[in-house]
């Protein structure tokens, strides 16, 4: 197996080889492989099969541009404007025949990702958090609204291009070490333009900054042969992809199958690179309490509609605004959560949450709740120009804004007298899913 797999990277090379003497292999479209370690795999997330041709693009980059002109007073960083995309489901009508039904997988999302922070996409399954990161990353082509960088509108292939994608299912190549893997994509992302001694003190210098140096000439490894860890080999795959210095990073579920020591690091690392002045947009489920206080921003998303965008600590004033306190020793952001589910289960549904962070009308108070809904508190502001967050700060100090705010360990259940948990279950499977929603939504919209 190891002979096999050996010989068929080895024909990989041959071909890069090829490709790398050939004009197709030049200046930016070398950027525009998306990572070598998805060459020849499977692809991501709508099938089909991307072999070495489909990953590079050979259509010249196209240059960003400024619809209208116009620029916000934004201080740097990824806004999006009533981000919508439809799909067209299948479903059974009313008499049981079949019809074709629009559905928005995402339903008007606006708000920003700052320069210089991480933003963490949150949810629950099925939320639409992939599919959002899709859509920044310029990974959906029928995508409406409007995706800027800088204050410069960006076509999907523009952001596809000059960004970063580290995809949750790592390919790396088994027989090469850190150090190896690092320099190879090192060679495959800067070409010719950057020397061969260059190019070494970047790998040096990345494997430093992602905590790599004790497992440098360390093997990857894969099943059949051990290699180094699940947390080192995710910071191999991030290593991989901003090895050019994108200025756009995005990851999706980069802590997914890591140990809590694990998952902590990768997230250290990549705060790491955010504060030296890229935007990185990274989805995650259910992060440790240590891992919050490292997210800057938080877009938190459900049944494909925004519920709440902003930093970690203005969760409390967002709830406050909606009437509903953080019982005392609660984490915020995990009573949102356990909010959101509420409404989710409710008549009202997430929509009635999603209006709240759209208009800041405060949405009616469920039946259960025994908590007061007075507040003259104003709503949260979700554009660019909010005041929940101030832009300057991170260009300024390497340290987030946000790393003193103060998260409890994990959030206990709530128990009534009998000793029962009054938590229900997230989202679980024998509760119909109510969004089928976002279709009615989309209706009454219309
Ligand atoms: N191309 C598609 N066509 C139809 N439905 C889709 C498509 N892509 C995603 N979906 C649906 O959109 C919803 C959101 O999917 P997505 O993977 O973005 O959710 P998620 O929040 O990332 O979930 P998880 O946390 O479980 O990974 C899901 O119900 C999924 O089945």
């Amino acid at each position: 197996q190891w002979h096999a797999n050996k010989k068929a990277n080895a024909l990989v090379y041959t071909r890069i080889a090829w490709l790398q003497k050939t004009s197709y292999w030049t200046g930016s479209n070398r950027q525009s492989l998306v990572s070598v370690s998805t060459m020849a795999q499977p692809n991501h997330r709508y099938g089909g099969h991307r072999d070495l041709e489909a990953v590079i693009d050979m259509d010249q980059p196209e240059m960003p541009t400024a619809k209208g002109g116009s620029r916000f007073s934004f201080t740097g960083g990824l806004e999006f404007t009533s981000l919508t995309y439809t799909v067209v489901k299948k479903q059974r009508g009313v008499g049981g025949e079949w019809e074709k039904k629009d559905v928005d997988l995402l339903h008007e999302i606006t708000g920003y990702a700052p320069k210089g922070c991480v933003t963490a996409v949150m949810g629950p399954s099925g939320a639409g958090k992939s599919t959002f990161l899709d859509a920044l990353a310029g990974r959906i082509s029928s995508l409406d609204g409007r995706v800027a960088l800088d204050g410069v509108e960006m076509s999907p292939s523009v952001i596809k291009r000059s960004s970063a994608y580290v995809m949750q299912d790592d390919r790396l190549f088994p027989m090469l070490t850190v150090y190896e893997t690092l320099l190879f994509a090192a060679d495959f992302r800067l070409g010719s333009a950057v020397s061969p001694s260059d190019k070494k003190l970047r790998v040096d210098n990345l494997i430093e900054q992602l905590g790599l140096t004790t497992s440098r000439n360390t093997y990857i490894g894969d099943e059949g042969t051990r290699g180094v860890s699940g947390g080192e080999r995710r910071r191999v795959s991030i290593g991989v992809d901003i090895i050019h210095g994108p200025a756009l990073l995005f990851l999706d579920e980069p802590t997914s199958g890591l140990d809590s020591t694990s998952a902590h690091s990768v997230i250290e690392k990549v705060h790491d690179i955010a504060c030296a002045g890229s935007t990185v947009v990274l989805t995650i489920h259910q992060p440790s309490s240590r891992i919050l206080q490292l997210l800057d921003h938080l877009i938190i998303l459900a049944r494909g509609q925004l519920m709440y965008s902003g930093g970690p600590k203005e969760v409390t004033a967002h709830l406050g605004r909606m009437g509903r306190k953080v019982p005392k020793g609660e984490n915020s952001i995990e009573h949102l959560l356990d909010v959101i589910q509420e409404y989710d289960q409710s008549e009202f549904g997430v929509n009635a949450l999603a209006e709240f962070c759209l208009t800041g009308l405060k949405p009616r108070k469920l039946a259960a709740e025994g908590i007061s809904t007075v507040s003259s508190i104003p709503p949260t502001p979700v554009g660019p120009g909010g005041e929940d967050f101030d832009h300057s700060l991170r260009s300024q100090h390497s340290k987030s804004p946000w790393s003193g705010a103060q998260f409890t360990p994990s959030r206990r259940p709530r128990k009534d007298q009998s000793g029962k948990s009054q938590n229900p279950p997230r989202y679980p499977k024998n509760v119909p899913h109510r969004a089928m929603n976002i279709a009615c939504l989309r209706e009454s919209v219309a």
